[in-house]
């Protein structure tokens, strides 16, 4: 008897337990609108490729029917004829950055060079994403956002799991969420509908000097293949704001992380700065692009930087499409993985003295290949088809602003000051001690 009271009191409980949820659920409060369940067939990744579908708002799955940002940041970088052509842009920039630290020099104060860096960065990408120079403000704008999302990942990771129980327990959390994302197609889509008004005048002027092809642009153009359809806006807004994210955090911690080490060891500072004189002669005002190339020192110090302090430990998860054997281990079909990016640039099998800085590693009768196709030593990048599309564009960025940073001033630690390459993990793996710097122009 007792057992069948039992038995009926846990049915009861469930009952009413279903009854509240399906009461929660509708209720008009938590009325979100949730996208498509996961994929049955990629349990983990399915979930996380399903959150990042809800977080930005890619309903008709962008990702998962093989329709990625990487291919498609790819084929936007694939149709200029080089990422030379923004080549106005990166000096505009470079203007901005060298007033802003001028500025500071003729204070005689230290610099937190980070946040001159991520501005540079911001403004420079996102001219590349809408085509225009944005205002100051609206710079601020989409710095704040990004910030806010950057440092929700962590927050809203966990809504990976369980969408449907997390609604209920993270019911805030979830309402941030959408709340962030509402306020990023608030500054976004003007931006974006402007560039879609302005479409036919552009084209009309497609031959001159001032015409740029912007992300954007290729997004108002493209139409997924499978389902014969064009973007929407909030689809739009969604590439967009990835397209800035991933290219802004990355570069400018790299940057970071170079200049930190070109003010710890003011030998190698000098070394470059030779080099740079060597090839530009004296009294030229800027290092242009073109001059890069002859540089393989500065390539050096920029490879040296990103095998010692990879801004991303490890790459985006992959997913096992079949079983594979890895070391004498069986990795079964579908499972999720990643690879530790930092301790592949450490290995003492492979580098001698791996904590040192040393760039002259990277000196060589040989090119070093970076996109890891010959062999991997280490994967910044990550290697393979879902290698990062912006490898190019990030390299010739940090080129760029490392030549031209230390061709116009130079770069010394506070009186007294050791530089600590701790790191911390953010969005990327930055310097625990932000690098603080004393700057000083360089007499021509
Ligand atoms: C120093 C700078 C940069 C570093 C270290 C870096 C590193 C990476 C890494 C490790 C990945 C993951 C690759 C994988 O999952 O296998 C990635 C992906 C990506 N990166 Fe970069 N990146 C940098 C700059 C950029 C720039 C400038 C852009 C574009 C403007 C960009 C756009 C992307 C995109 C769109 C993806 C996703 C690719 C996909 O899903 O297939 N990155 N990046």
């Amino acid at each position: 008897m007792e057992t069948w009271f039992l038995f009926l009191l846990t049915i009861s409980i469930s009952l009413l337990l279903k009854a509240f949820f399906n009461l929660l659920f509708s209720s008009k409060k938590l009325l979100y609108p949730l996208p498509p369940s996961p994929p049955p067939t990629f349990p983990f990744i399915g979930n996380l490729l399903w959150i990042r579908k809800s977080f930005f708002h890619i309903e008709q799955s962008l990702r998962h029917h093989s329709r990625s940002l990487g291919p498609i940041v790819t084929l936007y970088i694939g149709r200029r004829p080089s990422i030379f052509s923004y080549s106005h842009a990166r000096k505009w920039v470079l203007d901005i950055l060298i007033d802003a630290l001028q500025q500071k020099a003729k204070s005689g104060e230290s610099v937190e060079v980070l946040v001159h860096f991520r501005y540079a960065m911001l403004c420079l990408l996102a001219f590349m994403c809408f085509g225009d120079k944005l205002s100051q403000q609206q710079i601020k704008e989409i710095e704040a956002l990004q910030r806010r999302a950057v440092n929700g990942f962590g927050r809203f990771g966990v809504l990976n799991f369980w969408p449907r129980v997390t609604k209920i327990l993270l019911r805030k959390r979830w309402e941030q969420l959408f709340q962030l994302r509402k306020e990023r197609e608030d500054v976004l889509i003007p931006l974006l509908r402007a560039r879609k008004k302005g479409k036919d005048k552009r084209l009309s002027n497609k031959e001159s000097d001032d015409y740029v092809l912007a992300y954007v642009d290729t997004l108002l153009d493209l139409e997924l293949p499978e389902e014969k359809r064009k973007l929407d806006e909030a689809e739009m807004v969604t590439l967009a704001s990835e397209f800035i994210n991933a290219g802004t955090d990355t570069t400018s911690t790299a940057l970071q992380w170079v200049m930190a080490n070109l003010v710890k060891y003011p030998h190698i500072q000098v070394r470059l700065l030779d080099e740079i004189k060597q090839i530009v002669g004296d009294g030229v005002e800027d290092i242009k692009e073109e001059d890069l190339q002859k540089m393989p020192y500065l390539r050096a110090v920029i490879l040296e930087g990103l095998r010692r302090h990879p801004p991303a430990h490890f790459v985006v998860p992959h997913c096992v499409t079949e079983d594979t054997i890895l070391g004498g281990y069986l990795i079964p079909k579908n499972s999720t993985i990643n690879f530790m990016v930092a301790d592949m640039g450490w290995d003492p099998k492979v580098w001698e003295d791996p904590m040192a800085f040393k760039p002259e590693r990277f000196l060589g009768e040989e090119v070093f290949d970076i996109t890891g196709s010959r062999e991997i030593k280490m994967m910044p990048f990550g290697v393979g088809r879902r290698i990062c599309p912006g490898l190019g564009l990030a390299l010739l960025h940090l080129e760029y602003f490392v030549a031209n940073l230390i061709w116009k001033f130079e770069w010394k630690a506070m009186d007294g000051d050791e530089i600590s390459l701790e790191e911390k993990q953010e969005f990327t793996t930055v310097m625990e001690t932000p690098l603080m710097a004393y700057i000083s122009p360089r007499k021509s």
